[in-house]
C-alpha cells in the first residue's frame, strides 16, 4: 500500500512541441513541506500547476492520498483535488474583509462552526487586530498571512505554494518564511512550495528538489543537497564552491594540492582517476597554526562571517567562510586547514 500524500510517477507535460515536464516523478509524505527550487523557465511553476490541475499531463500519473487526480487519459479537476493554493500576488479579494476572505472556503459549514474557525486563524496567524480592514488596508506580509489562512481554513490535503514571499523585501521574506513553517508543522499541513531563492527553500522545506530541463535531479533534504550533491549541476546550483583537481589514490582517498582528504566510504572512481573535488566555503577553514597557507584576494563582509577568496600555491582559488573578528587583509597570507566529513568528486569533464 502506497502512503505517500503525493505521488508523481514519470509525468510529463508540453506546450504545444516543447517540452517543459520531462519524466518527473518524487513522494511527498504527509505532514512534510516539499520545495520546487532552481533557474528561472525550469518548470517549477509548471510541475506545481500540473499538481492543482490547471494543466494536463501527457504522460505518467499523478496519486494525491492513493487517489489519481491526472493521468494521460483523464484529470480531475482542480476544485475537487482537495487542494489549497497560496499565490505570489495573494490573489485576496479585494472586495471582502480579512474575516470574510478567510471564510471564503468555509460555506459548507454551519454559520457558528465557520466563525469559530475563521477566528481561529485569525490567532493563528496573528491578524484578529485587522479582523475587519480590507486587503488593500494591510501591508504584504499581512495580506499573505490571510492569503494563507484562507488557503489552509478549508483544511486542505495539500497546500500548494506558488513563489508566495516573492513580494515581499528580504527581511520579511526570511521571518514569514519560518513563520509559515511553524504554522504549517503545528497544523500537520503537507504542502508545496516554489521558488528560486535556496535560503527560503532551506528555510520552509523538508524536502527540496533541484530542477533543471523539467526534471528534478535530487530530491532530498537541504543538509544532503549541500554536502551530498548528486550530480554537478547540483552542487553548482546550490551554495557557493568551486572544484579543485584531484588524484584517486584509492577507494576512499583523493589527494588535492591541499593534502590528502579522506572518504568515510567507498568512492566509484578508479584508482589514478582524476577528478574535480568540490570545496565549499566552510571546507577551507581559517587556522593560525596551520602551515599551510593562502593569499587573502578579495573579502566580501557578511555581518557574522567574512567570505574570502584565497589564492593558493598553484594559483588556484577557493572560497573560505571565516569568523569576521578574524579581519585580514587584501594581500595577507593566512594559515587554513581542510575540514570534510564527505568528500564530492565528480569524474573531470575536458
Ligand atoms: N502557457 C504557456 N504556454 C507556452 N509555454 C509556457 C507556458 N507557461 C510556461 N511556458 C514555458 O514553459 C517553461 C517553464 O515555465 P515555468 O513557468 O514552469 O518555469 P519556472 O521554473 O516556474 O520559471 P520562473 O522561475 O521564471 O517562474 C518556460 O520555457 C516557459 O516559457
Amino acid at each position: 500500500m502506497n502512503t505517500a500524500l503525493l505521488q508523481l510517477t514519470h509525468i510529463r507535460q508540453s506546450y504545444d512541441e516543447h517540452h517543459v515536464i520531462n519524466d518527473l516523478s518524487l513522494s511527498l509524505w504527509k505532514g512534510e513541506i516539499g520545495c520546487f527550487l532552481g533557474p528561472s523557465g525550469c518548470g517549477k511553476t509548471t510541475a506545481l500547476r500540473c499538481i492543482a490541475g490547471f494543466e494536463s499531463i501527457s504522460d505518467g500519473e499523478i496519486l494525491i492520498n492513493n487517489r489519481c487526480v491526472s493521468d494521460a487519459k483523464s484529470a480531475i479537476p482542480p476544485e475537487k483535488r482537495q487542494i489549497g493554493m497560496v499565490f505570489q500576488d495573494y490573489a485576496l479579494f479585494p472586495h471582502l474583509d480579512v474575516e470574510a476572505n478567510i471564510g471564503f472556503g468555509l460555506h459548507k459549514l454551519a454559520r457558528s462552526e465557520r466563525n469559530a474557525r475563521v477566528e481561529e486563524w485569525l490567532h493563528i496567524v496573528q491578524l484578529s487586530n485587522v479582523a475587519k480592514k480590507y486587503p488593500h488596508e494591510l501591508s504584504g506580509g499581512q495580506q499573505q498571512r490571510v492569503a494563507l489562512a484562507r488557503a489552509l481554513a478549508p483544511q486542505p490535503a495539500l497546500l500548494l505554494l506558488d513563489e508566495p514571499f516573492s513580494n515581499l523585501d528580504v527581511s520579511l521574506r526570511e521571518q514569514l518564511s519560518l513563520e509559515v513553517r511553524d504554522i504549517l508543522k503545528n497544523q500537520g499541513a503537507t504542502a508545496i512550495l516554489v521558488t528560486h531563492d535556496q535560503s527560503e527553500a532551506f528555510a520552509i522545506a523538508d524536502k527540496i528538489g533541484v530542477m533543471y530541463d523539467g526534471n528534478i535531479q535530487q530530491w532530498d533534504t537541504a543538509y544532503n543537497l549541500y554536502h551530498r550533491p548528486a550530480n554537478r549541476l547540483v552542487a553548482d546550483f546550490i551554495g557557493q564552491g568551486v572544484f579543485l583537481p584531484g588524484k584517486v589514490i584509492d577507494s576512499q582517498q583523493i589527494e588535492i594540492e591541499l593534502g590528502i582528504l579522506k572518504s568515510p566510504e567507498p568512492l566509484t572512481f578508479a584508482k589514478n582517476n582524476i577528478v574535480d573535488v568540490l570545496m565549499r566555503p566552510d571546507t577551507i577553514v581559517h587556522d593560525h597554526a596551520s602551515s599551510l597557507l593562502a593569499t587573502v584576494t578579495h573579502k566580501a563582509f557578511k555581518g557574522a562571517e567574512i567570505l574570502y577568496t584565497l589564492q593558493l600555491t598553484s594559483g588556484r582559488k577557493v572560497l573560505s567562510l571565516v569568523s569576521s573578528h578574524y579581519n585580514h587583509d587584501i594581500g595577507e597570507r593566512i594559515g587554513i586547514k581542510l575540514i570534510t566529513e564527505y568528500i564530492v568528486a565528480f569524474k573531470t569533464v575536458n
